[in-house]
């Protein structure tokens, strides 16, 4: 199979352009590196906007709420609504919530953040962990008293957490390991988080260890993309033709992967986990996508037309 055509001409940016009319659109790697937006993202999101598209933001990173999401694109300058973030935490509260029924007398652990607590919160979810300070320390070591049992625990869920420390993995994996009732979710399961032109453990690094304790015994259910979890909780919300959308991100296995599990056609960029010879190299992945450009920033050509 040839591989995929990688779009350089302002011809071929509008006549893909001309041809969506929703934009789903990855945010890490995409609309920006860490606190740096892509040059000529801005101009394209209000190209998007004046041509009347619809855009959803789909991010796996389960660091912020919705809301914080919100506060975050505004403070870049980059006009966007609640209502159109879909973040793997939102949808993992979502997915406890409305999938799961997860029960009112029980808890969640939360391997996480401040925006997946605000999610679970946001939903009715009780829940320990997360940014509670008991857990966010360091064990005298092999000192393994500080894995009570406790009956209240329904689930665990592991989302981007840089406290991640072995209090918090014993605990998870005491729980998950005594009883195959307690759900095992994963918000994502990201290799690696890009940022600043390089790239760090991702989620899916830091939930690894139970996965690799837990091995044959139990496996995770994973939220974000390119789990269809994901997809259900847009279409629940925002109906579109997938064969007018367009999936736009840097990740081949979550992205790209996502798109190609939803029969909607993908936009590859560079810049972010992914490198030009996993699609154009002797060995390339056998994840294609549609297209492939440098930037989703080139399109903004469009705009001096
Ligand atoms: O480690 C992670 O959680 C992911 O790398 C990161 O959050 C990806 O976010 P996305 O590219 O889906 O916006
Ligand atoms: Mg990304």
């Amino acid at each position: 199979m040839a591989p995929p055509p990688f779009l350089t001409s302002p011809e071929q940016y509008k006549e893909l352009f001309d041809s969506v009319d929703t934009f789903l659109l990855d945010c890490d790697g995409v609309i920006y590196h860490g606190p740096v937006v892509v040059e000529g993202v801005k101009t394209v999101l209000q190209l998007m906007r004046d041509a009347g598209k619809k855009i959803i933001f789909v991010t796996n990173n389960a660091t912020k709420s919705r809301k914080m999401y919100k506060t975050t694109f505004d403070k870049l300058g980059i006009e966007a609504y609640e209502e159109e973030i879909f973040g793997s935490a939102y949808a993992s509260a979502v997915y406890m919530s409305r999938i799961l029924n997860f029960p009112k007398d029980k808890r969640v652990y939360v391997l996480g953040e401040k925006g997946l607590e605000d999610e679970l919160d946001a939903v009715g979810i009780q829940r320990c962990g997360g940014t509670d300070p008991e857990d966010r320390v360091f064990i005298p070591s092999m000192d393994f008293s500080h894995f009570p049992a406790d009956p209240t625990i329904g689930a665990v869920l592991c989302g981007f957490d840089s406290g991640i420390n072995y209090k918090k993995l014993g605990k998870a994996y005491s729980y998950l390991r005594d009883d195959p009732n307690v759900h095992f979710l994963l918000t994502n399961q990201d290799r690696v988080f890009p940022t600043s032109g390089t790239t760090y453990p991702g989620s899916g690094s830091l939930s690894a260890p139970l996965v690799f304790a837990l091995q044959g015994k139990r496996e995770p259910t994973v939220i974000g993309k390119p789990n269809k979890h994901m997809m259900d909780a847009i279409i629940a919300e925002h109906h579109f033709d997938p064969k007018r959308a367009l999936m736009v991100g840097d990740n081949l296995l979550t992205d790209i992967a996502f798109g190609l599990g939803s029969d909607v056609r993908t936009l590859l960029v560079m810049g972010g986990v992914t490198h030009k010879d996993q699609v154009y190299g002797p060995e390339p992945s056998d994840i294609r996508p549609t297209f492939v450009v440098e930037s989703l920033g080139d399109f903004a050509v469009l705009a001096k037309n």
